[in-house]
C-alpha cells in the first residue's frame, strides 16, 4: 500500500471518529434528557429508577439485529454495552459490589453486564455481598451461581434464603484458567499450586497429568491465589486473564481447564423488579412438604403448562433436618399469564413459595 493511499484512509477515518463522537454525545445528551424526564415524573416520595435492565437488553438485541459486519455481533453489543454504561452514568453512577477481590472473574462479569462505568467495590465472600446489598450501600450485587463444570455454588443458594433480594438479570462468562507464575518463580521446582477450590476442580485431569505429585492449595479465590505467588519463588496460581495482568504474573501453561465449554453463569441481586421483554427467565425458591411425589407434584403444572424448565437445584432447608428446599429457573416472566397460573397451581401444594426475580435472559 502506497503512504499516500494510507494517508487518505486515515483522512476518512478522521472524518468518521469525527461524526461518531459527535453522534455518541448527542446520545449522551439525550440520556441526560430521559434522566430530567424520570425525575420529572415521579409522585410523591417515589424514588426515581435510572437503571433499566429490560431497555438495555433491547437496545443490545436491536443492535446485534441489525448489525451487518464485519464486526461480530458480540464485538459490536461490547461497544454499545460500553456507550450505554457511560450515559447511565450521567444519569446516576451505579455502585456494584462483587465477590473480589479485584481481578476475579465475578468482575469480569460485573464488567461484562453493566460495563465499565460503574462504581465496583469488591466484597471478601459472597455473603458480604448480600449484605452491602441489603444494607442499601451499593444498588446491585454480582454473585456466582453455578458453573458448568462444577455445578451449583451453595453459598450464593443459600444466601438466598436467608436475604430478601430481587434477582435483575444474568450473565454467562467463559471461564479460562492458566498456570501463572512469577518473575522469581523457579518454574522447575514448583511445589504448590494455589487457586480457589472451584478451579483447582475444573483443571483437576490437567493437573493430575502435569502435577501429579504437587500440593494443590485451595484458597479463598484465585485472584488471592495470583497475589500469593508473586512473593514466592516455589508456587504457581491456576487463575484467569484479570487476575494475571493484576499481578503481573505470566502463563506458563494456556486454558488448562478440562472441559473448553467451562463457563459459568452469574446473578445480578438488587431490589428492584424487572419488566418483561417478552425474552425473560424466572428464579423460585419452592419449599414442599416432605412427601412422596412432592417433587412430581411440583413439577407437573411446568410440564403441563409447556414452561422450559432451565434448572432445578436441591438445598436443604434452615427450617428442619431432612427437609429441603427447591431453587428452579424456568423460562417466562412472573407476570406473564401462564406463568402466574403455574404459580398460583405450586403454591396451593407447597409449603413455601417465594419469587426471586423475573430477569431479561443473558443478551452478552
Ligand atoms: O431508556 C432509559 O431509560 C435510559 O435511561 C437510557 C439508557 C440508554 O443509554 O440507552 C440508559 C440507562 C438505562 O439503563 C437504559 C437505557
Amino acid at each position: 500500500m502506497s503512504e499516500q493511499e494510507l494517508k487518505a484512509l486515515r483522512l476518512r477515518i478522521d472524518a468518521l471518529d469525527e461524526k461518531v463522537l459527535e453522534l455518541i454525545s448527542e446520545r449522551a445528551r439525550c440520556a441526560q434528557e430521559v434522566a430530567r424526564v424520570k425525575m420529572a415524573s415521579l409522585a410523591e416520595g417515589e424514588v426515581p429508577v435510572f437503571y433499566r435492565p429490560e431497555r438495555e437488553a433491547q437496545v443490545l438485541k436491536r443492535v446485534m439485529e441489525r448489525n451487518q459486519g464485519p464486526l461480530g455481533n458480540e464485538e459490536m453489543a461490547r461497544l454499545f454495552r460500553e456507550i450505554m454504561s457511560s450515559c447511565l452514568a450521567l444519569e446516576q453512577p451505579l455502585k456494584v459490589a462483587y465477590l473480589g477481590p479485584e481481578g476475579t472473574f465475578t468482575q469480569a462479569a460485573a464488567m461484562k453486564h453493566f460495563g465499565h462505568a460503574v462504581i465496583s467495590k469488591p466484597m471478601a465472600a459472597i455473603d458480604e455481598v448480600f449484605r452491602e446489598v441489603a444494607a442499601g450501600a451499593v444498588n446491585f450485587g454480582v454473585v456466582p451461581v453455578e458453573n458448568s463444570t462444577e455445578g451449583a455454588v451453595n453459598h450464593t443458594l443459600d444466601s438466598f434464603l436467608e436475604h430478601d433480594m430481587v434477582i435483575c438479570g444474568e450473565v454467562e462468562l467463559r471461564i479460562h484458567h492458566h498456570l501463572l507464575v512469577g518473575e522469581n518463580t523457579k518454574t522447575d521446582s514448583i511445589s504448590r499450586i494455589y487457586s480457589h477450590a472451584q478451579s483447582l476442580a475444573q483443571c483437576r485431569k490437567w493437573l493430575d497429568a502435569h502435577y501429579p505429585n504437587v500440593e494443590r492449595v485451595a484458597v479463598s479465590s484465585n485472584a488471592e491465589a495470583a497475589k500469593r505467588v508473586k512473593g514466592e519463588w516455589n508456587s504457581a496460581a491456576i487463575a484467569g486473564d484479570m487476575a494475571a495482568g493484576l499481578y503481573g504474573l505470566t502463563r506458563l501453561a494456556e486454558k488448562i481447564e478440562d472441559r473448553p465449554d467451562n463457563s459459568t453463569r452469574f446473578l445480578m441481586i438488587g431490589s428492584q423488579e424487572v419488566p418483561p421483554t417478552g425474552d425473560d427467565k424466572t428464579s423460585i425458591i419452592v419449599s414442599m412438604s416432605n412427601k412422596p411425589g412432592a417433587l412430581h407434584e411440583l413439577l407437573v403444572p411446568f410440564h403441563d403448562n409447556g414452561i422450559d424448565l432451565t434448572r432445578i437445584e436441591t438445598r436443604p432447608s434452615r427450617s428442619g433436618k431432612w427437609t429441603y428446599v427447591f431453587f428452579i429457573d424456568f423460562v417466562g416472566h412472573h407476570r406473564d399469564p401462564l406463568v402466574k397460573g403455574v404459580l398460583e397451581k405450586i403454591s396451593q401444594e407447597a409449603v413455601a413459595l417465594k419469587v426471586l426475580g423475573s430477569y431479561p435472559k443473558a443478551v452478552l
